[in-house]
């Protein structure tokens, strides 16, 4: 036998009444339902209130407001039901309508309205919407009786939220019962004193009211039917990803619902539980679902935590002093006195060095508690052994709920290390010993993120989101973005990893979409997109306030490294194959890979040295185990080793540049690899990696051409005094040929200093090994004296280096928990 309950968003309209007609006719209800609890029709019992303030007001408008409630009342007759049906039941709604009028008139005259006499007029809600559901009910070809639950739950005389009697009541209900063999179209929310006065059963009546029937007749199941699915991991407006929690523990829903899971009051179904009997929670709009299942014990999860829980505005208000260090009798005394003000406390936590206790409560009520402090520790406050109480605004709660997290280890860990690596400030934090919650306490601003965040680290079995915002769609851009839709579902079903493309933007245009906007249509998208600016861009970066943002620079501008510092600081990780930001200014490097490293914030650029190949980290690995590099002699341009690597005299000098840019080897003004400049700055980026506080003045380069190529004012003007140039570097090759040599452009970063040399090398040498674009890195450390550790391979170009971008993405993503 089943309990069923309908809200009034349930029973509120015509379509809302169709549902629940056709829920009592599915095979899975149809001869199993004893009791349908009813809710008033939505907006009626706030209807009823507010009638009833105007009537004490002496406002007449209280009349107009009953004539609406009539006539919706018996509109929703007249949509199911014909006569003599329709007569029965307007007749009945007719009379309560008399019977409403009058005791409304009643509190006009006297101009006051009691507790008892309002409780009274509030139970008009429900008799009306359960007699007009039995009676269509009826029409429908599902038999029913109207059951005034007045006859049976009893209660005490506590009018707005009486407490009932459960044995009489149980006795009552059963007895009635009975005599009743249909189904039971029941009062939700109202009940009787012994007196026989008309009683209400407060926050979530109706839902109590069900858990008494189902507790009474010993249900299989109460069902309350509501509009959403159940009880969801997250609150679904704030976290897309949450999901529909299957079966629950009555303690974790306390948990959930007293932090903002607002579906049900949990309290109101105590009953239910106390006898044994799962609610289920089920949505009107999608009967064939299964729902939430509450139960009393604890029921296994594949998850470590139950759900994520918010309440979005609350303030902290901190009590500190000597006074209160070791004193016994402070806490009850502070707590006693908030209670007094009958302040409710949401949240508390005390320092063991007992010389600060904070505690929170809903922003409206902070100045009472700050005023109730400081009234009842006048005397400590006036001899400065306790300060005057400190209130902080605009924050907000997070907690993690779930019984598995007792027997768990690494549970706080994770949901600090989801707040901290997304730079979100802890400002207090509370567990009780029962370790069903572990609350923080955070800026209110930071509530969607910290709730995404903590929601990824446990429910998404192991996926992990980047939220990516690129500037730069030119060659490296272009190719990382084609790369990302190609390996878009590899990465989701092999790796579960998930590239959120948020926003782009070219040196003109920008676009965003917090849901991920297609990386195949971004020239259309851009086409339509805003002008850019950076400072908007990065803006708009920080106000999605996404977790697991990471930034991508794919320009070969100096003015978005600029930004790199802000970018960290707002606790957003950055990637780039840009070389400008760690060849600038020394100490500009440093601010940011200290930050970086101090902060735990990702700045990635494996590419900027070697595109692809593993230089930088290589480097870094050796540095943590304690090697030291000594030396490092490298090909570090990948144009310039193609030029050379293929300059055998058949071909001009000039025209394997134009080649090399043709390929994609080149930066954007191919002068950058010509006059050495892009070698020397991955020259000093080594250097630095290594530890050498170098400004790039301090590299000394050997230029390749004459100064005239560069006085050229634009590429094509290069390229033809280029080729002015090509008899001289003919002669130079063909000496070194005759000598059995070829060029090599190399760097040395050796005792501190850098320098970039166009060398003639013998046939042994390891640079003579190099084909196409390739770049190799020669490093002799401690460790590897004798024989040098080398890495090499295709150095440029848009596939690697988009690769490699592509790749210190996922590391992004890696590092998530
Ligand atoms: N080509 C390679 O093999 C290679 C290898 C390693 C690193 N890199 C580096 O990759 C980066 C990109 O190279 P590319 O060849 O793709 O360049 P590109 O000129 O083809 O593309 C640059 C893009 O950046 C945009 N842009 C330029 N300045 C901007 C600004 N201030 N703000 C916003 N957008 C701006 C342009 O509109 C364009 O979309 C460079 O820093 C380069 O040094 C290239
Ligand atoms: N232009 C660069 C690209 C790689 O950084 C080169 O030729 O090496």
């Amino acid at each position: 036998m089943l309990v069923l309950k309908f809200g009034g968003t349930s029973v509120g309209s015509r379509d809302a009444i169709g549902r629940i007609i056709a829920i009592l006719n599915d095979p899975e209800h149809f001869s199993n339902v004893r009791v349908v609890v009813v809710s008033a029709l939505s907006g009626v019992t706030d209807g009823l209130a507010a009638a009833a303030k105007k009537a004490a007001a002496g406002d007449g408008t209280y009349k107009e407001i009953l004539t609406a409630m009539e006539s919706r009342h018996r509109e929703i007759a007249e949509a199911f039901l014909k006569s003599p049906r329709l007569n029965q039941s307007n007749s009945f709604t007719a009379a309560l309508f008399g019977d409403l009028n009058r005791i409304m008139d009643g509190v006009n005259i006297l101009g006051e309205l009691s507790p008892r006499i309002l409780d009274s007029i509030m139970s008009f809600g429900e008799r009306l919407s359960a007699c007009l559901l039995s009676h269509i009910l009826c029409e429908s070809g599902v038999p029913a009786d109207y059951l005034d639950a007045r006859m049976v739950i009893k209660t005490d005389s506590n009018y707005g939220a009486a407490r009932y009697f459960p044995d009489e009541t149980y006795t009552n209900i059963r007895s009635l019962l009975e005599t009743r063999p249909l189904l039971q179209i029941a009062t939700g929310f109202i009940a009787a004193s012994s007196d026989g006065n008309t009683t209400t059963l407060g926050r979530g009546g109706s839902d109590l009211s069900a858990a008494i029937f189902g507790a009474a007749i010993g249900a299989g199941e109460v069902e309350i039917w509501t509009d959403v699915d159940g009880i969801m991991t997250a609150d679904p407006r704030q976290v897309t990803n949450a999901f529909r929690i299957d079966t629950i523990s009555y303690v974790e829903a306390m948990e959930l619902s007293h932090f903002g899971a607002k579906v049900l009051h949990p309290p109101t179904i105590r009953p239910s539980l106390e006898k044994g009997i799962p609610i289920r929670i089920r949505n009107t709009f999608n009967p064939k679902g299964p729902g939430t299942r509450i139960t009393d014990e604890s029921v296994p999860s594949p998850y470590a935590i139950r759900g994520v829980s918010s309440i979005g505005d609350i303030a902290l208000i901190r009590v500190q002093g000597s006074g209160m260090v070791g004193v016994s009798g402070f806490s009850s005394r502070l707590f006693g006195a908030l209670a007094r003000k009958k302040l409710s406390v949401i949240l508390i936590t005390q320092a063991s060095s007992e010389y600060s206790i904070c505690f929170a409560v809903l922003p409206e009520f902070a100045l009472t508690a700050a005023a109730a402090i400081e009234e009842e520790f006048e005397r400590e406050i006036a001899a400065a052994t306790i300060e005057h109480p400190i209130t902080e605004r605009d924050l907000a709660i997070i907690a993690v709920v779930g019984s598995r997290m007792k027997s768990t280890s690494g549970i706080s860990g994770k949901v600090f290390h989801a707040l901290g690596r997304n730079g979100i400030s802890v400002v207090a934090i509370a567990q009780g010993s029962s370790e069903l919650n572990i609350s923080a306490v955070i800026r209110k601003e930071d509530e969607a993120k910290a709730l995404n965040a903590v929601h990824e680290a446990f429910f998404l079995a192991g996926v992990r989101s980047v939220n990516l915002f690129l500037v730069g769609i030119g060659l490296i851009g272009g190719t990382l973005l084609k790369q990302l839709e190609h390996q878009k579902e590899v990465l989701a079903d092999q790796h579960k990893i998930r590239v959120n493309l948020v926003g782009v933007a070219n040196s003109r245009k920008m676009a965003f979409d917090s849901r991920g906007l297609n990386p195949g249509d971004t020239g259309k998208i851009l086409e339509d997109g805003e002008a850019f600016d950076l400072g908007v861009f990065m803006e708009r970066m920080r106000s999605f306030n996404l977790p697991n943002s990471a930034f991508c620079d794919c320009t070969a501008s100096d003015m978005v490294p600029a930004a790199y510092a802000e970018i960290l600081r707002s606790a957003i990780p950055v990637v780039t194959p840009n070389k400008r930001a760690n060849s600038g200014p020394y100490d500009y490097y440093r601010l940011i890979t200290d930050y970086s490293k101090d902060r735990g914030i990702p700045y990635l650029y494996e590419t900027t040295v070697c595109a692809g190949l593993p230089v930088i980290s290589t480097l870094r690995d050796l540095s943590l185990s304690g090697d030291r590099v000594r030396r490092i002699e490298a090909v570090l341009s990948g144009t310039l080793s193609f030029i050379f690597n293929n300059f055998d005299g058949s071909v001009p000098f000039s025209a394997l540049v134009r080649e090399a840019k043709a390929k994609g080897y080149t930066e954007p003004d191919p002068r950058d690899d010509l006059n050495a400049m892009d070698a020397a700055r991955k020259a000093l980026i080594l250097a630095r990696e290594c530890g050498m506080p170098l400004e790039f003045d301090n590299v000394v380069i050997e230029p390749i051409l004459p100064p005239a190529c560069f006085d050229a004012p634009d590429i094509e003007s290069f390229f033809r005094e280029l080729e002015k140039a090509d008899g001289a570097f003919e002669k130079r090759r063909a000496a070194a040929a005759a000598a059995g040599r070829e060029l090599r452009y190399v760097a040395l970063i050796e005792e501190g200093s850098a320098r970039l040399a166009l060398r003639e090398e013998p046939a042994e040498s390891p640079f003579r090994s190099l084909v196409d674009s390739d770049n190799i890195v020669v490093v002799a450390t401690d460790r590897y004296s004798d024989l040098p550790l080398v890495v090499k391979g295709p150095g440029a170009g848009a596939a690697v280096t988009a690769g490699g971008v592509f790749a210190d993405i996922v590391r992004i993503a890696r590092t998530l928990v």
